[in-house]
């Protein structure tokens, strides 16, 4: 029996708004939703749906019949197949438009907040090249555009160094230019990928757990600093010298050079050994003439000028005078505790990873600051009533948490010890809405600073002030 066809197309479309999770918004001849992922709003488009659900579809423009005032071309050659830049084909002012949006409606939606007057998003001066991490994945079965699949040809190279296909596991994009590191970052994957292939180097396939390569890391800092490392499937140590005395030799301007040996499933490198093979161990970031040591398993926020403008917000907001006792919760490597420590009485940083705990403790001791304590936990068995009552009960408590917001029990213990002020930096404004939403009864929400610190994509960071009620 022949399979009912469940796809449907609606013609002539205007896309209406644009939603969560970078998508945009239209409304189908029955009233419902439809969900796209590549039409701009103010776009008049056929419209193919790719799923149907009770209340609403996702689906993907077939044909662009009208375009909207606020598309632009994307520059990037790679846009469309990528996932890397979703928002590229939106003007910068629109995109700021609606992750400011966004902002406003978690919080008044689902935080249900009574919000007070909104700063405008404060956007990056940077609208590329503004990141100073990437991995890029290797893949012995390039992703094909449908020209190479078309044509007759034999396909001889099949090598990839790149990102994934969105939502596919096993499928690699070959990058050639990525607008979102500076040189030399660029630089530094394509030629990799070309000495490796040229000297019979094998690259990763995933689905068979084969190949030499696996992964490339390229991070860098503002005061000149590159770290690459290198990930291997199995340690052949003649061709790893040869790959890694080619990168030394090539890019002397490379600070740190490493390397990883992971037999692993998957490629995160957390519980992995780290190898230097060249350089120093680790980059060295600058603020505020602070010193911020970053290894290669260190959190550091990726877009470092907007990082300084997140963190003069956070201070801001956080209105010491010197005599406050300030936790800084989710504290990474502590940059933001040492950040505000010339303020405050005291701060202290409580984070889950013991590398960052050990790192955020050397870069207290080399900014000379005494007055910063560090400690490691999971942050719902760490922050308790006994934390307080060894500790002391802070006035300040400022929160980074990563995307999924707090714990319930971290929102709990928060409304137990009451501080004066809860600043909420947070990279998700949906579970920040829903913490906000807890600590209502106490609190009240009296200023809201959206930053963009990933411009070109749907992501916005969001610094929240609480005060006692
Ligand atoms: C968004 S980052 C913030 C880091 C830091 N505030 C900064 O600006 O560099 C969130 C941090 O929370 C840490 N983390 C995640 N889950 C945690 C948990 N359950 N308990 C403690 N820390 C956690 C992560 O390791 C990460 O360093």
């Amino acid at each position: 029996m022949a399979r009912k066809n469940k796809k449907q197309v609606f013609e002539n479309i205007e896309v209406i708004d644009a939603g969560a999770k970078g998508k945009s918004i239209a409304k189908a001849p029955d009233g419902k939703v439809i969900f796209l992922n590549n039409a701009v709003p103010g776009d008049v488009i056929d419209i193919r749906t790719t799923k149907k659900r009770k209340a609403y579809y996702e689906g993907t423009a077939t044909n662009l019949i009208k375009p909207s005032s606020k598309r632009v071309e994307p520059i990037c050659k790679h846009f469309g197949t990528c996932g890397g830049c979703k928002w590229q084909f939106m003007g910068y002012e629109h995109q700021l438009d609606y992750k400011q949006q966004e902002v406003m409606n978690n919080l008044t939606r689902i935080g249900k907040v009574d919000l007070p007057e909104v700063t405008p998003i404060l956007g990056s001066a940077e609208q590329f090249f503004y990141r100073n991490k990437m991995e890029f994945s290797f893949s012995d079965s390039r992703w094909l555009s449908l020209e190479e699949i078309q044509n007759d040809e034999e396909i001889k190279d099949r090598n990839a160094l790149g990102f994934h296909i969105p939502g596919m596991w096993d499928k690699i994009l070959d990058i050639d230019t990525c607008y979102l590191q500076a040189d030399p970052s660029n630089a530094i994957r394509n030629k990799v990928r070309d000495f490796a292939t040229q000297n019979n180097l094998s690259f990763y396939n995933a689905r068979n757990q084969t190949g030499l390569l696996r992964t490339l890391m390229i991070r860098t800092t503002s005061t000149g600093e590159i770290m690459v490392l290198v990930q291997f499937f199995f340690d052949d140590a003649e061709k790893r010298n040869l790959l890694l005395d080619y990168i030394k030799t090539e890019f002397p301007e490379i600070t740190s050079l490493q390397y990883v040996v992971n037999g692993k499933g998957n490629d995160t490198i957390y519980d992995q050994d780290v190898i230097c093979y060249h350089g120093k161990d680790h980059i060295t970031e600058e603020m505020e003439g602070l010193q911020f040591k970053i290894n290669a398993k260190s959190f550091y926020q990726t877009n470092s000028d907007q990082a300084y403008e997140l963190y003069k917000i956070t201070r801001d907001f956080a209105q010491l005078t010197g005599e406050e006792l300030v936790y800084d919760l989710y504290t990474g490597t502590g940059t933001i505790a040492q950040f505000v420590a010339k303020q405050a009485k005291k701060v202290i940083g409580v984070e889950a990873v013991p590398e960052a705990i050990e790192d955020a403790k050397e870069n207290a001791r080399n900014n000379k600051i005494d007055n910063t304590e560090f400690y490691v936990g999971d942050m719902k068995k760490v922050f308790t009533k006994d934390f307080i009552a060894t500790h002391g009960q802070p006035e300040v408590v400022i929160t980074d948490p990563p995307r999924d917001g707090m714990h319930k029990d971290v929102v709990q213990q928060l409304l137990n010890i009451a501080p004066a002020k809860i600043v909420y930096v947070s990279c998700n404004s949906a579970t920040q809405a829903r913490d906000l939403a807890l600590l209502d009864e106490a609190y009240k929400v009296t200023k809201v600073q959206p930053v963009d610190m990933f411009p070109q994509t749907h992501h916005v960071e969001n610094v929240v002030l609480l005060e006692k009620r």
